[in-house]
């Protein structure tokens, strides 16, 4: 099994039920939930668009990463994903942020997500599903988000 950090997000229609919707998905598609943040309320970027429900989980799944990435992608379909744009509104957005301590980059998909270090959106749910120093990274997410701080993030109560 591999340890797996997974980023949720959702800026259209019921959010909440989104995310719960898309925990639940995962348990169906192989990957076991450990840790669940709390819900976290974030001004989307970039700004022209709803704002941002947004969690972390922690799991562990038996999946290699492009399984992974395909079981992900199918969970946003499944939840109506409308890949208008990139950077667009979506009931879901799931991202693999990190995979044990692969590195990989490939087309298709890069580990460690290479956008988490300038994302409070990211980094606060992630500070909460992971105490220690992130993988790769080799600082905890606390230390990256007191660099760039909320962003405007605050936490909303439980998924
Ligand atoms: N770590 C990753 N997690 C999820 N998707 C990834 C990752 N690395 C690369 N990708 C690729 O990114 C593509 C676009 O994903 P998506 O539309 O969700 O981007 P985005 O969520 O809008 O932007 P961002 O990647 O900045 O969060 C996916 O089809 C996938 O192939
Ligand atoms: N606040 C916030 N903004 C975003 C988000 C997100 O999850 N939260 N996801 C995006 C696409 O990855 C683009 N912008």
């Amino acid at each position: 099994m591999s340890a797996v950090l997974l980023a949720l997000g959702s800026n259209l229609g019921d959010r909440r039920a989104n995310l719960r919707a898309a925990l639940a998905a995962l348990e169906d598609a192989g990957i076991t939930v450990q840790r669940t943040s709390f819900a976290w309320e974030t001004p989307p970027v970039p700004a022209d668009q709803p704002p941002f429900l947004n969690a972390a989980a922690a799991g562990a799944t038996g999946l290699p990463p492009a399984e992974l990435l395909a079981a992900l992608k199918q969970i946003e379909r499944a939840l109506g994903r409308r890949p208008a744009r990139r950077w667009g509104p979506r009931p879901i957005d799931l991202d693999i942020l990190f995979y044990d301590s692969l590195r990989l980059d490939t087309p298709d998909l890069t580990i460690p997500h290479p956008r988490i270090a300038e994302r409070a959106f990211v980094l606060a749910p992630l500070s909460e599903v992971w105490d220690g120093p992130l993988p790769v990274l080799g600082e905890t997410a606390l230390a990256l988000l007191g660099r760039i701080g909320l962003q405007g993030a605050r936490r909303v109560g439980p998924i």
